[in-house]
Parts: structure tokens; sequence; C-alpha cells
């Protein structure tokens, strides 16, 4: 499975070692309304803005993975990961906010709170190339496929744009980008060390917490 701990290798070791941030940072106020079904119209209108604009940022993030890819093989993982977020995903925005019933209001406090998450990993992958880019992006769907894995499995009723990113995140080909992106991570040279890979790996986390917490500002 996708979201196993099994295999042993450094993404194992790494998901072991962030477990407690990762579990934290799937327990923050916005994704556990969406989990509940009980998310606000005018909150999630503010996600679906600024959830738009990170899937920009991850398609550039791929894009600079591609071009740092040490093997054939990390170059087309990466392409067909940068290829749903250009088709699936970026159609469930255009789709999900003609159908949403609420305005998306941002305060400048709250696009300040939510920008930093793109800053963050576009500032990494700049800084320190390949290891910290699918480091960061580990965490990132790590974090999206733990959490909407979750809500999947509790039988509660959501709008059905919700429901739609939920299951998005908790099926191919969403879980094979996650199960690739471990590979690379597995397969990253010993020079670069555990400790770096959970620093990158939690200080998106943090991001990502911001980044969700953004919307209730
Ligand atoms: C903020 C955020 N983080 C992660 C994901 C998973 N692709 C996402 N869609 N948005």
């Amino acid at each position: 499975m996708a979201d196993s701990l099994s295999g042993g290798g450094r993404s194992a070791r790494l998901l072991a070692a962030a477990g407690d941030d990762l579990a934290a940072a799937a327990r923050v106020r916005l994704l556990t309304e969406l989990t509940a079904g009980s998310v606000d119209p005018e909150v999630y209108a503010r996600y679906l803005r600024v959830e738009e604009e990170f899937v920009h940022t991850a398609a550039r993030v791929l894009g600079a993975a591609v071009w740092d890819a040490p093997r054939w093989e990390s170059t087309v993982g990466h392409a067909r990961s940068l290829f749903s977020l250009v088709t699936e995903q970026r159609e469930y925005f255009a789709h999900a906010r003609a159908q949403w019933p609420a305005a998306a209001d941002l305060s400048p406090a709250a696009r300040r709170a939510a920008g930093g998450l793109s800053e963050h990993v576009l500032r990494a992958a700049a800084d320190h190339g390949y290891p910290a880019i699918v480091t960061s992006m580990l965490a990132a769907e790590q974090l999206y496929l733990t959490w909407c894995t979750a809500a999947t499995g509790r039988d509660v009723r959501r709008e059905p744009a919700v429901q739609e990113w939920i299951e998005l995140h908790a099926r191919a080909p969403f879980t094979d980008q996650v199960a690739f992106l471990r590979a690379e991570v597995d397969a990253l040279p010993g020079e670069v060390s555990d400790a770096r890979l959970l620093d990158w790996f939690t200080a998106m986390l943090a991001e990502e917490c911001r980044f969700h917490d953004a919307v209730f500002r």
C-alpha cells in the first residue's frame, strides 16, 4: 500500500520519524472540518482559491524536478504527476469554483499566510535541488494521502465538491504518485543525511499547517 511503512528504506524511516508531525498536520481545523463534512462554505471558497494557487506552485516545482531528475525513470514519474496537476486537478478547480455557492473573500493576512507554503517549497527547490524537492513534495503528498484516505473510510455526508477532492487524493493516479516520491527518496544518495530529510519534511509540514489555518483569518 502507498501509505504503509513497510519496505525498510529511507522513506519508511522518514515517515516513522515524522509520524507525530504528520498526525498533527492532519488534525488541523480545516482538515478536521472537511473530514467531518462541516466546513463553512465561505471557508471552502477561500481554500479553493489558495489551493488552486498552490497546485500551480506544485506544477512549477515538478517542472524543476524534471529539470534536476537524476534518471530517465525520475523524469517520467514527475512528468506523470505534473500531467495530473495540469489536467485532472486544474479541471477540478474550474468546475468546483463555478458551482460553489460562496465567494472567496481573502484578507491580506490570509493571502500572506497561505502564500508562505509556495514561497517555502520554491526556496527549498532553488537552494537545495532535487533531494529537497522530492522530500518536501513527499511531505505535502503524504499528508493528503493520510487525511484523505482516513476521511474516505468514514461514513459522512459531504458537499459533492469536497467529497470529490477527498476521493481524488485517496485513489490512483495520486496514490501512485506518492509511491513514486517514496521510491525517489529511497534512492537519494547516502551523503544526504536522514537528519536533513527530516528537516525538509517537517519544515514543509509546518508550512502546510499555516496554509490550512490561513483560510480562517
Ligand atoms: C496544500 C496542499 N498540500 C498538498 C496537496 C497534495 N497534492 C495539496 N493538494 N495541497
